[in-house]
């Protein structure tokens, strides 16, 4: 921390900033620009403070609005009370370490909010913590990257109310729009924002995978370019696949590496990094007894990738043992990918559900929708029909049961299936969408398999089972082994 006490430009003389940006990295450096660029007067400090003059020196007029602070304790005074406080760097250990060190500068009624992907546990820890001192915790999910948080990302705030009310202007100024309506909401008390913005990784992570598994099977089976490729992604950009993550892919694959003139994905390295929110969604969605399948399938598929070094001695090693089948269609490719998006975003709701009735957050669905139709990483066209799935019939809650998803699964599982059995003979792994269609075979058929895993389980350990139709539990009268 640097220990410097000057001020840095004179935005905030005499009155007090209207918020504090600690953290100029991408993040915070962007968010910082948003609000200034929003009207908001703004103190900035970092933990090198040699990034600060430069940060001012770019922002251009908007450093009028800009004030640096070299020290916690110039930062803490160039802000108005109550003060709003928004840090954007590491999440862990760095911010229970920002935490402990300014805490002592602040005062009744101040918020802090952590606007990094911080794990729930510790947000509601943190919220905890702070109870019953007079200052207030926000965890508050961003999502759209660095032109997100610079020209209007979508925000996720749990926390308390008080803390909203002071928030909430300058949330809702800076935040994407969506046909007038901002992309933030006061979703529930303390780790609950974190949580779905948790969730929205998980949505993001699956929604990837499937994307480059379509990318792999008309590499590999089809024999495409990158450019015919890109070309094709963004032809569907125009259809119902319109989203985010489909414009980033189709021009990926349209870019060209100014070092050797290839297409910039075939110089990459095939192997994913990961910062653990996909992870912790899986995490949280089995403690809650569920299973996110294209979710798991997403971080496992990031975990093989990683194993390069086997994968190449296995290339040789391990037969093809692939049969003749055609390629499917791009029709086929595209429908097969809205079906797995759909599936992917019903799993993640799902999780949503099931926190809410654990952790009594009330979340509401439909508002989370809203949320995610611009700004965010996941924002696609189909957000705005799943917000009217949920403000419309639903039965059970579920959003695969909702009268226009069921259409849209109705005219789009047939492609996934085709795709699915292609990808099986032709040798390419499909982990994600072959999980999305295996959830899907299950959900749908009323009487599954599981009387099979209970018989197993009560022959080799007498653990029991119910009857049919029958309260209590019994036990079988099972043959002898031979
Ligand atoms: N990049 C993205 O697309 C998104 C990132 N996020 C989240 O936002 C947060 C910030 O990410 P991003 O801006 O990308 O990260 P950067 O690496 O660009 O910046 C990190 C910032 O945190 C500061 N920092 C690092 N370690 C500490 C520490 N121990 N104590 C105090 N400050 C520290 C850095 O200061 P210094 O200059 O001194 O190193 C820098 O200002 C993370 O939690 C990330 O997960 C959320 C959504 C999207
Ligand atoms: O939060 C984000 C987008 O919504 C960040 O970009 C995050 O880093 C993505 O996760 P990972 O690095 O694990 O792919």
């Amino acid at each position: 921390m640097a220990t410097g006490t000057q001020a840095m430009g004179g935005a905030t003389d005499g009155m007090g900033a209207d918020i504090g940006v600690y953290g100029l990295g991408t993040m915070g450096s962007a968010l910082a620009l948003n609000l200034a660029d929003s009207g908001f007067t703004v103190a900035v400090s970092n933990r090198e403070a040699e990034w600060i003059a430069p940060f001012l020196a770019e922002a251009g007029p908007l450093a009028e609005r800009l004030t640096g602070a070299e020290s916690l304790e110039a930062f803490v005074a160039a802000i108005a009370r109550p003060r709003s406080i928004l840090f954007m760097i590491p999440s862990g250990a760095p911010v229970d370490a920002m935490i402990a060190a300014i805490k002592p500068l602040l005062d009744e009624g101040d918020t802090l909010i952590d606007g990094g992907n911080a794990d729930f546990h510790d947000t509601r820890r943190r919220s905890a913590e702070l109870e019953g001192t007079g200052l207030h915790f926000v965890g508050m999910g961003v999502s759209g990257g660095e032109a997100g948080a610079r020209n209007g990302p979508s925000m996720m705030v749990g926390g308390s109310d008080h803390s909203w009310e002071q928030f909430q202007p300058m949330a809702e100024a800076i935040a994407a729009d969506f046909e007038g309506s901002p992309c933030v909401a006061h979703l529930g008390p303390d780790g609950a924002g974190h949580f779905v913005k948790t969730v929205h990784n998980g949505i993001e992570y699956a929604d990837m995978q499937m994307i480059a598994e379509v990318y792999g099977l008309l590499r590999d089976a089809g024999g495409l370019g990158a450019v015919e490729i890109g070309n094709l992604f963004a032809e569907w950009q125009k259809g119902p696949l319109s989203s985010y993550l489909i414009e980033v892919s189709a021009a990926a694959l349209l870019s060209v590496d100014t070092q050797t003139g290839t297409p910039m994905v075939d110089v990459i390295r095939d192997q994913a990094g990961q910062k653990g929110t996909g992870r912790w969604t899986l995490i949280e969605a089995l403690k809650m007894g569920q299973s996110a399948n294209t979710i798991e399938a997403a971080v496992g598929a990031r975990g093989w990738s990683s194993e390069k070094a086997v994968r190449e001695m296995a290339e040789p090693l391990l037969p093809e043992g692939v049969q003749d089948a055609p390629l499917p269609e791009p029709g086929d490719l595209e429908q097969a990918l809205l079906a797995g998006r759909i599936i992917g975003h019903a799993q993640g709701f799902r999780i949503l559900s099931a926190a809410s009735e654990e952790f009594e957050w009330s979340l509401d669905m439909a508002r989370i929708s809203e949320i995610w139709r611009a700004g965010c990483i996941i924002r696609s066209a189909l957000l705005d029909e799943f917000a009217d799935a949920f403000r419309g019939e639903l039965p059970g809650g579920h959003l695969i049961l909702a009268p226009a998803v069921r259409k849209r699964l109705e005219e789009s599982v047939p492609a996934l299936r085709r795709v699915v059995a292609a990808g099986a003979l032709l040798g390419v792994a499909l982990p994600a969408l072959s999980a999305a269609l295996a959830w899907y075979d299950t959900m749908r058929r009323a009487r599954g398999t599981a009387n099979m895993i209970q018989a197993q389980r009560d022959f080799f350990g007498a653990h029991g089972f119910e009857r049919q139709g029958e309260e209590g539990k019994f036990h079988g009268t099972w043959n002898p082994l031979p």
